[in-house]
């Protein structure tokens, strides 16, 4: 650290997810105390408190945010930091937590601010959607009417998204989109459309199985109209990152979308609701967001570090083996 002192801005959301964060402003204190840190810590009073918040601290002179909260909360305090040299440290205590789990970031709260201590930065890319930033995935369709009827429970938490999932589906109606993917063009009526940054919702749900944050492209997902006997296979394929195996699905990777459908309505962001127009342009910002995350974060680089280990093992010992 030499000797520098690091300006550390933690914002906690105090209704997000269902467990309790009373002992977590402690535990951030306890880590800065640690550390060369001078901390100030934050809790957002309502929706876009905590963009305010971050603006002020970057312009303050923050290094470091810390998130204590769910997407919503990651992505309004994410979206403030885009471009600054500012790193973000998540602490995750939402209902979906997709950004950490994507990153890697240990669901524990005492786990997550350890690795925010060891300070191994990341930097990801995000996505805009007609201006309005998110980092995991936006949607049109199904997902989008689940997100708004989730805004407006009072409850939070996997069951609520569950029982609002289950709720939206016995009413909802396939629409007709145009898609223009590159330099595609796509006509279809669709449950949902997907653009994903990241691999999953959130819980470990996977729409785009092959999205890699880090690549500089998205991954678009369009399900098909399907009947009640879908169902199964395509929740089990959801949460076993296989469901571009299902004919239901059709995937392909992208740097520009564009998605028209009849009428303006909801889109989600992150799984936040808001109205939108019946043209929706997407595009990815690629490298714009410093985070901290473990040491090795997708596993398309795992695997080649590990070959990379093996290949090294061989290069040196084989000499040795033939002589
Ligand atoms: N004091 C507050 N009162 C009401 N809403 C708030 C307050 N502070 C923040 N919010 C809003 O709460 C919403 C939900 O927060 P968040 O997304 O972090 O939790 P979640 O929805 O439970 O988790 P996830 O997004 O991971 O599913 C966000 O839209 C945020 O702007």
């Amino acid at each position: 650290m030499d000797g520098k002192i690091i300006k550390v801005q933690a914002i906690i959301n105090p209704i997000s997810g269902v467990g309790s964060k009373r002992k977590i402003p402690k535990m951030i204190e306890q880590m800065c105390e640690k550390g060369n840190c001078l901390l100030d810590i934050s809790f957002t009073e309502y929706r876009g408190h905590a963009s305010e918040l971050t603006k002020k601290a970057i312009d303050e002179g923050a290094n470091c945010i810390i998130a204590v909260g769910g997407d919503g909360t990651v992505n309004e305090i994410a979206r403030a930091m885009l471009h600054s040299d500012a790193v973000l440290g998540i602490v995750p205590k939402g209902s979906g937590n997709g950004l950490a789990r994507e990153l890697h970031i240990p669901m524990d709260a005492k786990r997550a601010l350890d690795l925010i201590a060891k300070g191994h930065i990341s930097t990801i890319d995000c996505c805009r959607a007609n201006g309005q930033v998110f980092f995991c995935t936006c949607g049109v369709g199904f997902d989008a009417a689940v997100s708004q009827k989730f805004a407006e429970e009072r409850r939070r938490g996997s069951l609520t998204y569950i029982k609002n999932t289950v709720e939206e589906y016995l009413s909802y109606k396939p629409e007709p989109y145009e898609l223009l993917v590159d330099n595609q063009t796509i006509k279809e009526k669709a449950f949902l459309v997907a653009c994903a940054n990241a691999s999953q919702y959130g819980n470990n749900a996977f729409i785009a199985p092959h999205a890699n944050i880090q690549d500089g492209r998205m991954d678009l997902t369009i399900l098909s109209p399907f009947t009640p006997l879908d169902i199964a296979p395509l929740a089990i394929q959801l949460f076993t990152k296989q469901i571009d195996r299902n004919s239901k699905i059709k995937t392909l990777k992208a740097q520009q979308v564009t998605i028209i459908r009849q009428e303006p309505g909801v889109m989600h962001l992150d799984g936040e609701p808001i109205m939108a127009d019946s043209r929706i342009d997407i595009s990815v910002i690629p490298q714009s967001l410093h985070v901290i995350t473990p040491e090795v974060v997708s596993f398309t680089k795992e695997v080649h570090n590990l070959f990379g280990e093996v290949t090294r093992f061989f290069d040196k010992r084989l000499p040795y083996i033939f002589r």
